[in-house]
């Protein structure tokens, strides 16, 4: 298998977590005929320094010549008071777009290891394993126009959505319930306020028709926020759009014991686009805080839908759960309080997860 990933750092922890996600990649390239070749390319604030621009035109060129591309994350404080479309997030925005992967997959496992990390109770949180398919290309973040007029005090933005872009991304929901255990869909909306709402359900029901084993259920944003934590087994895969599986994602980070911990994937466009969750933390940037898992776990992800390696994808999976296991911990899932918790690194995380990978792999250590 021959792989060009485009490397999309980016700022704050992006390249410090993207580092660990590209070691475990390189020990699956060294344990049999698989080539990954990274091209490192600026994107966000780092892009801005460089070229006065959130997203150069070399970067998009360069990523759409790729098989993948792998994202850490982008922002920094510095850049806060610039204009929407100037800021760092916008490059992400644009590549998201350029690249036209609007299925959003961002899966929140409840690791045993971690029960004690989540302030819910573990007996709530045991079994919880969420995919959220979250619509990534249309709503509030895209929508025209937009607008924030400082003269008359006015600012606006547009929520739309065609009936096409809602079919295609419930259609991928609906073929990863199908082939899930528990055969469960829950469409997110605020139908009883908003019309893009009131569509995305009735299109929804409507490509329901088409898989008669999976049981669909619809609620209400608001109530969803509360309905994940109290009983975030009850839910399997979970289809919204854009803005609001933005929120839930990131509140599905309390049910896994830390935003660090989430991965995702993004399908359906011309380069598939692989992110953590989470942002580019300024709070704890360079300082070896960062949990790598997030990322790490997105290189499986990279492993299982652009390379097709499924083994592989689930033995970098399997090793982040014996580190877990086995105690070691990054400062957001360490208990102080609880006895046999190593706490490490950024870079110790990710060469206790690495060595396993290779022992698995049976990869001599790098
Ligand atoms: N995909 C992306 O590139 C995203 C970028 N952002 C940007 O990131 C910047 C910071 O935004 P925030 O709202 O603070 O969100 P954030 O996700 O960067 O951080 C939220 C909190 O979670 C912690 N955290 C996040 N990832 C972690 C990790 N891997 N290990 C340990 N702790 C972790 C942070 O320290 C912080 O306390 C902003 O500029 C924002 O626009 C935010 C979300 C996504
Ligand atoms: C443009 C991003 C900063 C939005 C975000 O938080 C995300 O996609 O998770
Ligand atoms: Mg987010």
């Amino acid at each position: 298998m021959k792989l060009k990933i485009a490397l999309l750092a980016g700022d704050g922890i992006g390249p410090e977590v993207t580092q660990e996600a590209v070691n475990v990649l390189n020990a699956v390239a060294a344990s049999g005929g698989h080539t990954f070749e990274y091209v490192p390319l600026l994107i966000g604030g780092a892009a801005i320094d460089a070229h006065g621009t959130p997203l150069p035109d070399e970067t998009l060129q360069a990523t759409l010549a790729c098989d993948a591309a792998l994202l850490g994350a982008v922002g920094d404080n510095k850049f806060n008071k610039l204009a929407p479309s100037e800021r760092p997030e916008a490059g992400l925005l644009k590549i998201r777009s350029e690249l036209g992967g609007f299925a959003n997959l961002r899966p929140a496992v409840a690791y045993k290891a971690l029960a004690d990390n989540s302030p819910l109770r573990p007996e709530i949180t045991e079994g919880a394993d969420i995919m959220f398919v979250r619509e990534l290309l249309g709503g509030l973040y895209f929508g025209q126009p937009r607008q924030w007029d400082k003269q008359t005090g006015r600012a606006h933005n547009t929520m739309v959505y065609t009936q096409e872009e809602v079919e295609r991304v419930a259609r991928i929901a609906f073929d990863i319930a199908a082939k899930r255990p528990k055969r469960k869909l829950t469409s997110v909306d605020k139908a009883n306020v908003l019309e893009c709402s009131q569509m995305w359900r009735f299109v929804v029901d409507q490509v329901a028709k088409d898989y008669p084993t999976v049981t669909v259920e619809h609620q209400l944003v608001d109530s969803m926020a509360i309905h994940l934590m109290n009983r975030p087994r009850d839910f399997d895969v979970v289809l919204t759009e854009n803005l609001f599986g933005d929120i839930l994602s990131d509140e599905s980070g309390v049910i896994t014991g830390s935003l660090g911990m989430l991965p995702s994937a993004t399908l359906g466009g011309k380069v598939n686009l692989y992110e953590p969750v989470h942002g580019s933390a300024p709070d704890i940037a360079g300082q070896g805080k960062a949990n790598p898992i997030g990322a790490i776990l997105t290189a499986a992800m990279v492993l299982r839908f652009s390379a097709n390696l499924e083994r592989e994808a689930k033995i970098i999976e399997d090793a982040v759960v014996k580190v877990l296991e086995a105690g070691y911990r990054t400062s957001d899932i360490a208990r102080g309080d609880i006895a046999g918790q190593t706490k490490v690194s950024t870079m110790e995380m990710g060469r206790l997860v690495l060595d396993r990978v290779e022992a698995e792999l049976g990869v001599a250590a790098s």
